[in-house]
């Protein structure tokens, strides 16, 4: 699959209808939940089917660089929390949910810590959340540019709490990563969002479930405000649900070629913005069936523009966008601003790229709309963003001769989505079983 440039994969086509069943494995917000809940436990803790890819285990590094021990190997993670040490550096990479979430968790270490990134993760927006650190008497050195990778946020082993504002409208990760850290906090913490927008509610709600399952109060009955009662975080053992978001190309590939892709292991209530998947599907042409545990979603090829707010999901918005390219009609993406603080600017980058293939793609102040065209082959690049390389997979579909830069990207939520993706397509054609792949619907 990979061409004679190393670092172009061969996008297949597909040219049968599918029929696949895809074992994607865990969530990565889940996981980097359950993950720093597990490190600021009174207990150890056990984490099943917990994603094991670069950006969990960036995560588990940092926390094992402050002191708490993750054994990543085997199904199931064990985590024994310890005392948080300073004097480290934190490498972020270029996951949101570790820049995010540790700088009120390195709050409480006895010492300073010191974040870097990617070069790439270096204009990702931080500043909300140095602020309302900063408000908290929390003492943050910025040594690049004011409000962004790289800083240091210096511990001092407790954390007075109490009440701040944070302007969200960002990023929701600034709301939750003030939240999880809030328990051990003197004063525990009421948050409130003060921006013009929050995007991606269900992130924030599942921060809040997961601390409520660890034993936290949490009180989120005003809108944009939530209050954490100080108290114990349980160490627990829990299950880590498959990442939907992970999930939404291959369901929707089952749209642009036709016939069927299922996942099994599809909860039956979620606070991932996938959960919104059966719905956004549902309108863009799709059958979509949950039987027990398996989603199956079943395509002619034919795919429908639509109007959609995707405030609350801007996670699957480049799955939907490669979607929509190949639909009968233009769709407009919008509520989706802060993508531009994703990965890289998502909206961009996928305007760029639908463009340089023939397609037709502009940018509003708010999202994006797509009008379809015939598309040609061509490079696909991906900005070290994982979602634009599974889009260009969805694209290439239908379109021969699409070449995806630097598909190795996807190793941060996925490891393997080359292999999965063409294991879909042999398991189609020739019902070939491959790892985390079956044909028809046998799980
Ligand atoms: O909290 C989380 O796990 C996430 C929240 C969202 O961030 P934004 O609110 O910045 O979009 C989402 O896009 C990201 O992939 C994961
Ligand atoms: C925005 C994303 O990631 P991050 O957690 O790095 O913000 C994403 O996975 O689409």
């Amino acid at each position: 699959m990979t061409s004679p440039h190393a670092d172009l994969w061969s996008a297949p086509v597909a040219d049968a209808p599918l029929d696949a069943t895809v074992a994607v494995p865990g969530s990565k917000s889940l996981s980097n939940r359950y993950l720093v809940l597990a490190a600021l436990a009174q207990g150890p803790s056990t984490l099943r089917s917990l994603l094991v890819s670069r950006d969990t285990r960036l995560m588990a590094g940092a926390l094992e660089t402050l002191g708490v021990q993750v054994d990543l190997g085997g199904d199931a993670v064990g985590v024994t929390p310890g005392a948080l040490r300073g004097h480290v550096t934190v490498d972020c990479g270029l996951a949101g949910t570790v820049m995010r979430f540790l700088p009120a968790v390195a709050a409480l270490a006895d010492g300073p810590v010191h974040f870097k990134g990617d070069v790439e993760a270096l204009v990702r927006p931080m500043g909300p959340l140095l602020r309302a650190l900063q408000a908290l008497d929390v003492r943050v050195d910025e040594e690049g540019e004011p409000g962004h990778l790289p800083f240091t946020v210096h511990g001092t082993g407790a954390v007075r709490g109490g009440q701040v504002d944070v302007d969200a409208s960002g990023s929701s990760q600034f709301v939750s990563g003030l939240l999880l850290a809030a328990s051990r906090f003197d004063q525990g913490l009421t948050v409130r969002h003060t921006g013009p927008t929050l995007p991606s509610l269900p992130h924030i709600r599942m921060t809040v479930e997961v601390m409520r399952a660890a034993g936290v109060v949490v009180d989120d009955s005003r809108p944009e405000i939530w209050h954490v009662e100080p108290g114990p975080v349980a160490g627990r053992d829990v299950h880590v649900e498959p990442d939907l978001s992970n999930a939404a190309p291959f369901l929707c590939a089952a749209m642009v070629a036709g016939g069927s892709v299922r996942v099994p292991g599809w909860p039956a209530t979620t606070t991932q913005p996938g959960g919104l998947l059966p719905d956004i599907l549902t309108r863009m042409g799709a059958t979509v069936a949950l039987d027990g545990d398996v989603l199956t979603v079943t395509g002619t090829g034919e795919v429908r523009g639509v109007d959609l707010d995707l405030r609350a999901a801007g996670e699957i918005a480049p799955t939907i966008a490669a979607l929509a390219v190949h639909g009968d009609s233009p769709t407009r993406l919008r509520g989706i601003g802060h993508l531009r603080g994703h990965e890289t600017d998502r909206l961009a980058a996928l305007a760029a790229e639908i463009t340089r293939l023939g397609g037709q793609c502009e940018q509003t102040s708010d999202g994006l709309v797509i009008t379809p065209r015939t598309l040609h082959g061509g490079v696909w690049g991906t900005y070290a963003d994982h979602r634009m390389a599974t889009a260009g997979a969805l694209v290439g579909l239908r379109v021969p001769g699409v070449e995806v830069e630097d598909v190795a990207t996807t190793a941060k939520t996925l490891p393997g989505f080359a292999d999965l993706w063409a294991g879909m397509l042999a398991a189609s054609e020739g019902h070939v079983v491959r790892d985390g792949v079956t044909a028809g619907p046998t799980v």
